[in-house]
């Protein structure tokens, strides 16, 4: 065979054969069952031909939901075949000069990292990618174009842009160039001649990645990876042009339900960035979808460093992960749900192409551009350290002719390949708990203790029928009762009644806001304590990603509600109360949350009987150099005062309460009456006032409705 022959036909210059709109490609993958094939084993999703597959419809068992894709892998499905059949087909476009990106998504422990990095018998798309670009390198020697490859790894670990090749480098910046390339200045940058450099690089830096054990996968990725690689060509020829395309290989960390991972402290944290960034890259691809002007890219460090493979200018497939078992239901259907709406997505993939002398695209040192290089030519690799090494003298190439539409030969399902895989841990056989160095150890203990800080002291729950949870609201209205019983609370002097939350009401009550939570839209949503329809919308989205709530308790997982604003749903909230005194001396505070204190306002510090761990708490304490007088103004008045914004709920309440008191049907009561009671009680020698002039006029009108029948049971 000539040596005319034998040249490798790469794509000539400027021309761009391939420039038109690309659509995401979607394949998803089922991972092989696991555990008994029973019960919650059991699987619920199945393939039914190589593009569709269908899922158990959660709300009629009969019934099942069918998705299409570009291509269903069962999970009989090799490696070879995931490779073979969706992602080596995208590489050629590398040679183009057009960028490609390849994401493994997925909930955890569904096999993302296992397609994505393999084992050694069965090496994963990156090993069988790298081994196809460093051929196609080493084939372009003795072609017009000088090719060379470099890789960067990194990985976004809570947020913060982490360089797997040099660990020493911590939270990497994020620039967008005038180009509206993503760079990151700084990240390293490592020349790659053969397969043998891939591995000293890789395989070190891949113990880098933050990997733990969790509940559903004993080395669970708590980081998203992302493995750069670059192909640089250059023609030696005049013009000298230069093309430069990126190949994105991504292993997203997997959203995570941690009813089922059982993660806490460090792990929770690590769990809420994931799910959080998994959260816009969710809305990135629905703000796509609808065409919006405004894609939240920036929203999340992920989102940013993936502008170019969702939207952008790369080839790019999406490999979603699922797994089988029916105990992963809902992970499923929100995964399938999400690879739906990804497989709109249209690119606009171009040839990264300039020609010596044009401007550049960065300046120097910015050696961890992500975007694309333009006006780079020879002497700009030269400047920026790469070798421009003859390829050939290394790797003698076996010459073949390639046609324009050259596709790399596959390579074999060759467990020799990346024989050292097991260091990486992904070695099912060698699969062994991940061990909390002793700096994590730290890290965790430290977030323990913050958390422990702010849930704040244990509360007293005293035993004789205060409710432990409550909530506020008409879910609760009729739930409450009056019941003998009492209190154990020392500052709780033993009231001859308490208000109490019937338990099996308080139940019910749980119920129906559970209901509301997986049912509700986003505007029944705000009708919720302290959710506003940002929230509400968040919910919404989170329950659509995760599926139903289990328990009420598990709103904290949502972006933007706290553990401690879930633990002000579900306690006695602070600031909501009527307080009532009673004739004896003592007096109750009745609130939105349906439970009331019992307090002693003779107390010289009535704050302390309220509630002792609130801010509160702390405001309402009355000075004790002050008059009695000044200091029940500054107690109860200032109480009622920071309130009242909350007080339709608690009038509700009171109705609910003293049925017969103003607020009847027949004469509604306005909100600040009930607050007012303090003050309209003291005609009647109960005492509470309030510091709010404008309310003393209806002091004695208020106080002809106070009769003592109205007074609860057991007075
Ligand atoms: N197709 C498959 N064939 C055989 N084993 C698989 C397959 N997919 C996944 N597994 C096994 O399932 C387990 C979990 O897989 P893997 O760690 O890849 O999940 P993941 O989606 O990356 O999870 P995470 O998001 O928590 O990192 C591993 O032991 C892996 O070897």
């Amino acid at each position: 065979m000539g040596t005319q022959q034998q040249q490798v036909s790469l794509p000539e210059p400027r021309r761009a054969p391939h420039n038109s709109p690309a659509r995401v490609r979607v394949c998803v993958r089922l991972r092989p069952g696991v555990g008994s094939g029973e019960g919650q084993d059991a699987p619920c999703v199945r393939g039914l031909d190589s593009r569709s597959l269908e899922i158990v419809n959660w709300r009629n068992q009969m019934e099942t939901m069918k998705y299409q894709f570009d291509a269903f892998y069962g999970d009989v499905a090799t490696q070879h075949d995931i490779y073979t059949g969706s992602v080596q087909p995208i590489l050629r476009h590398l040679l183009e000069g057009q960028n490609a990106s390849v994401l493994a998504y997925g909930p955890t422990g569904a096999g993302k990292t296992h397609t994505m990095l393999g084992s050694p018998e069965q090496p994963g798309v990156i090993p069988r990618a790298m081994c196809d670009v460093l051929k196609m390198s080493r084939d372009a020697v003795g072609s017009d174009w000088d090719v060379s490859i470099s890789m960067s790894y990194l990985e976004i670990y809570q947020e913060k842009v982490l360089d797997l090749l040099e660990p020493s480098l911590q939270d990497l910046p994020i620039r967008e160039d005038r180009n509206h390339h993503i760079l990151v200045p700084g990240l390293t940058e490592r020349e790659l001649v053969s397969f043998m450099d891939f591995e000293r690089h890789f395989l070190p830096a891949s113990r880098n990645r933050t990997v733990a054990s969790t509940r559903l996968n004993q080395r669970s990725s708590r980081s998203h990876t992302v493995l750069l690689v670059w192909m640089h060509q250059t023609q030696r020829c005049p013009p000298h042009a230069h093309r430069a395309a990126k190949l994105c290989l991504i292993d997203l960390a997997g959203s995570e339900d941690n009813r089922r991972t059982g993660n806490r402290g460090l792990r929770l944290k690590e769990s809420g960035a994931i799910n959080t960034s998994l959260f816009v890259l969710g809305k990135v691809v629905d703000a796509l979808n609808q065409g919006l002007p405004r894609v939240p890219y920036r929203d999340s460090k992920l989102t940013r460093l993936l502008q170019d493979s969702l939207g952008g200018s790369a080839h790019s497939i999406v490999i979603t992960n699922v797994a089988p078992e029916q105990r992963f239901y809902f992970d499923t259907l929100t995964t399938l749900n999400f690879a739906a709406r990804s497989k709109q997505i249209v690119n606009k993939p171009f040839t990264h192409e300039s020609l010596p002398g044009m401007e550049r695209s960065w300046e120097p040192g910015h050696l961890g551009s992500l975007g694309v290089v333009g006006g780079v030519g020879a002497s700009g690799l030269e400047q920026r350290g790469w070798a421009r090494r003859v390829l050939a003298s290394n790797h003698p190439p076996p010459r073949e002719p390639r046609s324009p539409g050259f596709q790399p030969p596959p390579i074999p399902n060759n467990p020799g390949v990346l024989a050292s895989l097991p260091s990486l841990g992904c070695n099912d056989a060698h699969v062994s708990p991940v061990q909390i160095t002793s700096k994590e150890e730290k890290e965790e203990a430290g977030i323990l203790l913050i958390e422990k800080k702010k849930r704040g002291p244990k509360r007293k729950v005293s035993q004789g029928g205060w409710g432990q949870w409550t909530w506020w609201g008409p879910h609760l209205l009729p739930h409450l009762c009056f019941s003998q019983g009492p209190a154990s609370h020392e500052n709780q002097a033993p009231p001859e009644w308490q208000l109490a939350v019937r338990p099996d009401l308080l139940a019910q009550s749980l119920k129906n806001i559970l209901a509301l939570l997986n049912d509700g839209s986003a505007k029944e949503l705000t009708a919720l304590h302290r959710i506003g329809r940002k929230k509400a919308q968040l919910i919404v989205a989170w329950r659509e990603l995760h599926g139903p709530f289990g328990k009420v308790e598990e709103l904290q997982n949502v972006e933007g509600i706290s553990a401690k604003q879930v633990a002000s749903f579900i306690s006695v909230r602070r600031g909501q109360q009527a307080c009532i005194h009673l004739p004896n001396g003592q007096g109750a505070g009745i609130s939105e949350a349906g439970i009331t204190r019992v307090m002693d306002p003779c107390r010289s510090s009535p704050a302390q009987t309220w509630d002792s761990d609130t801010r509160m708490s702390s405001s309402v304490e009355p000075p004790r150099a002050q008059t009695r007088s000044a200091r029940r103004h500054r107690s109860w008045g200032q109480a009622a005062g920071q309130s009242r914004a909350r007080l339709p709920r608690a009038v509700h309440l009171w109705e609910a309460c003293f049925p017969g008191l103003p607020g009847d049907s027949d004469r509604p009561i306005s909100p600040l009456s009930v607050w007012h009671f303090p003050c309209w009680a003291k005609p009647m020698g109960w005492g509470g006032l309030t510091t709010e002039p404008s309310l003393w006029g209806s002091r004695h009108r208020m106080s002809e409705h106070l009769l003592p029948g109205h007074l609860p049971p057991g007075r």
